[in-house]
């Protein structure tokens, strides 16, 4: 098993808002291991972009990180701002999800990634732009439309621009958020076989950020999957997607458009008073008792498999399954193990 080019360790993030701390992230714990792509999903407010922000300390100052993070050997929290500067770009990558809100719509798409070159110093200005050309023909696109602004690409257009500035200085590891949000569906699938294909060919690791758990199934080799802040269930992705064990997990499979069900019903809880117990037990069909008072731990099961759900503790689950206190038509069943599936 390759060594951990990323290792986050116990992370915290709160916000200090009006309304309240809003505990983005709380004790999260995963590691990105060399050339892997680890998809990270889960119901928008649930801490996915808070989680990248925080790698590269994007957040804004009313963010309060605690915890550990640690790109190869260094410790990214304590890191002085000079060196992180440094890191950010060269050795990670981000791509965010708002093209025209990232990109200068004032500079040429060409100077934009030209400039990712200057910043780092690593070669002149002549260069700099015969490889920005180089860098719009990787991910197809003339390097004559370099001289062109951002208003002047369609939104997918402007999403490889943005893969071009994230892998510019092929970096080792490429935070990628919602790189196809807001794409139709060809484009979409066309962008992130477009990043996961470079990212693969240069060996570099990536973090998937997406609420889509199929596009996560299909391109990443392991998948996190969040609630209200915590990370509640990790494994292998064609595990995850074949045999889901938490019910939230469940339940967002159970809403993919191809099964025709919708969204997963009810509503994430506040991030600011969060319920007791677990904090999915208000919408999960197998809740019982203990849900709303004991707060799982995230615990390994066998096979790098991760769980936080009073189901997985022995003897419950066969018990709990086989009594729901509430019953949607089942598209589940129980099997001998106890395991649930789709
Ligand atoms: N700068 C901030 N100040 C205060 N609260 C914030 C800030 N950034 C994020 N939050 C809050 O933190 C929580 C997590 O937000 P985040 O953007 O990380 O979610 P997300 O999973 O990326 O959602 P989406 O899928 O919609 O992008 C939300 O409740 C959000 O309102
Ligand atoms: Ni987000």
């Amino acid at each position: 098993m390759s060594s951990p080019i990323l290792s986050i360790e116990n992370l915290n993030v709160s916000f200090k808002t009006s309304k309240g701390i809003v505990k983005a992230n709380e004790d999260v714990s995963l590691q990105i291991r060399e050339g892997e792509i680890l998809g990270l999903i889960g119901e928008t407010g649930c801490g996915k972009t808070t989680l990248g922000k925080a790698i590269l300390r994007l957040l804004s100052g009313k963010a309060k990180l605690e915890g550990k993070i640690m790109y190869r050997d260094k410790d990214l929290l304590t890191l002085p701002e000079k060196e992180m500067r440094l890191l950010r770009g060269k050795e990670i990558g981000i791509i965010l999800q708002n093209p025209s809100a990232c990109l200068n719509p004032v500079l040429s798409t060409g100077k934009q990634i030209a400039e990712i070159y200057r910043y780092h110093e690593i070669m002149g200005k002549k260069e700099a732009e015969k490889k920005a050309g180089e860098m719009l023909e990787l991910v197809g696109i003339s390097s004559s439309r370099g001289c062109d602004y951002p208003h002047q690409f369609s939104g997918g257009m402007l999403q490889r621009v943005m893969v071009a500035i994230g892998l510019a200085i092929r970096p080792g590891l490429l935070i990628a958020d919602e790189p196809t949000k807001g794409l139709d569906p060809d484009t979409k699938l066309q962008i992130a076989e477009l990043i996961v294909g470079l990212v693969r060919k240069e060996n570099a690791s990536m973090l998937l950020i997406t609420h889509d758990l199929e596009l996560a199934g299909r391109l990443a080799d392991r998948i996190s999957v969040m609630y209200a802040g915590e990370i509640v269930e990790m494994g292998m992705a064609e595990e995850i997607i074949s045999s889901p064990k938490h019910p939230y997990t469940l339940d967002l499979l159970r809403s993919l458009p191809g099964k025709g069900f919708g969204t997963v019903s009810g509503h994430p809880p506040s991030l600011v008073s969060p319920p007791s117990g677990c904090r999915y037990h208000q919408r999960c069909r197998f809740r019982f008792e203990a849900c709303s008072l004991a707060h799982p731990a995230l615990r390994e099961l066998e096979g790098e498999r991760f769980i936080r759900c009073l189901l997985s503790e022995k003897g419950r689950r066969k018990e709990t399954a086989a009594q729901p206190l509430l019953t949607l038509q089942p598209v589940l069943r129980c099997s001998e193990e106890g395991i649930w599936r789709c």
